[in-house]
């Protein structure tokens, strides 16, 4: 009998989802029920085994579990008796609480209900115990209700979350992730010291698909640009949408600037893919401009990396839109040194012929060795220089330095067939310009053909009584004319066949959309047969894939200049590109002497 109770016990508190038994709890109902023999027939009646239970419980765990409770204290204890008995009343009464609260309270409640519902007058025990598995699996619904509520509870929880932290038309991170997730690529970052890039990203002229389709397809475009700049980009690196029609990049880590570069194009292209829109076959394009700012380097917090890549953005779009720029610190207002001052040089990127692989020509690229800055494009210094007015002193001194390398790789037998330098408008100001052109060549011994001088088409197009003249007469000395950016500027036909350029610099914007963009294709397929009708060369600048490479090589554009081939660097006394035949040789054009 007192098995069936014991295991009545434990059967309902199993039942009722309450923990397993530990064996303290386990062993206490026998020590209960044997201690019920007495009180289990009061007052002359035998009480059900529930009922005796739950009255055993509240009678005899208190010294059982109080033992337990003390059994820690007693060696302190007999070291000072004198102190047992009140130790002792303490402590008993402290546990006798605490059991009251937590043990004896509840278990009371469970004997009162078990008791009222086995009625001893109208139910069997069999029905009684039925009764009490009966309460057991009802208590154990409601823990599982209280689970359940407990597990919806925290999934609304974290759902709102995920809603507070993500953007709502995209389910891209929203700016607050990033701000958390950018907190630990940072700590990575420092920990394994290697150096991220942030890229913000910014549609061109997104407002006018607003405007034009409608709002819905605007948001329709940003989803789909936002899968596209998912796939664009490596499981390691995050992306955002800032709000708007801006997203943002950490990419991290990140292995050189050619990489970087890479990367930037590839979301370029991803974003300037066409958009199919509705059902009714309709299409948009955009472009984004991307403005890159690096970790450690340009700031150290997000804010101020977002801060300065939005500035490198805005430089993007000033320059045309549909590219991407790295952000660079301006100089500050007190800095007063100039790069006459200060030590120019030149560095050297070859063209090279992808019939042949071989370097046709060398363009000569100025850079200023600021002392505090390190080496600086032009695009950092010529502002300032042409503020000066150095601009025209400047000019032959490079042009100057130019044909001296020139002559150098001649004597050493490694020189391409022709070097090219960069003339900015203000040159052609200059009126002693074609003067100095001549002493050049002369003074260092080169033939004019073996010199090319490179202007925009916004150069070409300024002031057409001053830059004219200069033009006959470099064209009667022999010097080659490039035109450079071309397809960018506002140079008319008639002023193009005026100009009788040698070849024409087809701009790095149309390159670097090749090969997947169709109408970048047609626009440089429609220049390549323009300058062949008309008997110029070409150039394309700006390649910088194999890919790029070869949609120009099959369009007939076979001299190509980028990254791909080789990056501007200072001069070897040989060059390690290959040297090939002459320019003039590869395009079927003699030198001019
Ligand atoms: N469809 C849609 N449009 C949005 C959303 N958020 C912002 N815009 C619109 O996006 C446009 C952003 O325009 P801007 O970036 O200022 O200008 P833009 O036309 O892209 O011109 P540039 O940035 O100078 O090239 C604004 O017209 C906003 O109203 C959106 O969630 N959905």
């Amino acid at each position: 009998m007192a098995g069936t109770s014991n295991d009545n016990l434990r059967n309902s508190m199993r039942n009722s989802g309450w923990p397993e038994a530990s064996p303290a709890t386990e062993r206490m109902p026998e020590r209960l029920t044997e201690r019920s023999g007495a009180g289990g027939h009061a007052a002359g009646r035998r009480w059900p085994t529930h009922v005796r239970v739950g009255a055993a419980l509240a009678a005899g765990a208190v010294p059982v579990a109080l033992g337990a409770w003390l059994a820690p204290w007693w060696p302190v204890a007999w070291g000072a008796q004198s102190l047992w008995p009140t130790l002792a009343a303490v402590s008993a009464g402290v546990t006798y609480a605490t059991l009251r609260k937590t043990l004896l309270q509840p278990l009371s409640a469970v004997a009162l209900r078990t008791g009222l519902l086995a009625d001893p007058d109208a139910a069997s025990a069999s029905q009684s115990r039925d009764q009490v598995a009966l309460l057991g699996q009802q208590m154990s619904q409601a823990h599982e209700r209280l689970r359940m509520l407990e597990g919806a509870l925290e999934a609304g929880h974290s759902e709102l979350r995920r809603l507070a932290m993500a953007d709502q038309l995209t389910g891209l991170p929203n700016r607050r992730l990033f701000g958390e997730l950018f907190d630990h690529a940072r700590a990575t970052a420092l920990r394994q010291r290697h150096p991220m890039a942030l890229l913000y990203i910014d549609l061109d002229h997104f407002k006018q698909v607003n405007d034009t389709l409608g709002h819905p397809a605007g948001d329709e475009l940003l989803l789909c640009i936002s899968q596209r700049l998912r796939d664009a980009v490596r499981e390691s690196d995050l992306l955002c949408r800032l709000g708007g029609d801006e997203f943002a990049v950490l990419l991290t880590p990140v292995a050189g600037v050619e990489l970087l570069a890479q990367a930037a194009l590839r979301l370029i292209h991803a974003v300037e893919v066409p958009v199919p829109l509705g059902q009714q076959g309709a299409s948009a394009s955009v472009s984004a401009s991307v403005g890159i700012a690096c970790f450690p380097r340009d700031g150290d917090t997000l804010e101020l990396l977002l801060q300065r890549a939005d500035q490198a953005m805005y430089q993007a779009k000033a320059a045309g839109r549909s590219r991407f720029s790295i952000y660079r610190p301006n100089t500050t207002d007190e800095d007063t040194s100039t790069p006459l001052s200060g030590d120019m040089r030149l560095h050297w990127q070859p063209v090279i012929d992808t019939r042949t692989g071989q370097a046709v020509s060398a363009e000569a690229l100025m850079r200023w060795q600021h002392p505090r800055e390190g080496l600086l494009p032009p695009a950092r210094f010529l502002g300032k220089v042409e503020a000066a007015g150095d601009m025209p002193k400047l000019g032959r001194q490079t042009l100057d330095e130019a044909c001296a390398q020139m002559a150098r790789w001649k004597a050493s037998h490694h020189s391409p067939a022709q070097v090219s330098v960069n003339v900015s408008a203000s040159q052609l100001r200059d009126p002693g310009w074609a003067q100095a052109l001549d002493e050049s060549l002369r003074k260092h011994g080169l033939l004019a053909g073996e010199l090319a001088v490179e202007l925009t088409e916004s150069s070409l197009m300024e002031d057409a009584e001053t830059v004219m003249p200069q033009i006959d007469a470099m064209h009667t000395l022999g010097v080659s004319l490039m035109v450079d950016d071309f397809g960018t500027g506002p140079m008319s036909l008639a002023r193009l066949q005026q100009l009788r350029p040698t070849r024409l610099k087809i701009d790095a914007s149309f390159v670097q959309r090749l090969p997947g963009d169709p109408r970048a294709l047609a626009m440089i397929d429609g220049i390549v047969r323009l300058a062949r009708s008309l008997d110029i060369g070409v150039v394309a600048e700006g390649v910088e894939t194999a890919a790029q490479r070869d949609a120009l090589h099959g369009l007939g554009c076979h001299h190509q200049q980028g990254y791909l081939f080789g990056a501007p660097r200072a001069p070897l006394d040989e060059p390690d590109w290959p040297v090939g035949p002459s320019i003039n040789k590869a395009s079927n054009r003699p030198i001019a002497h």
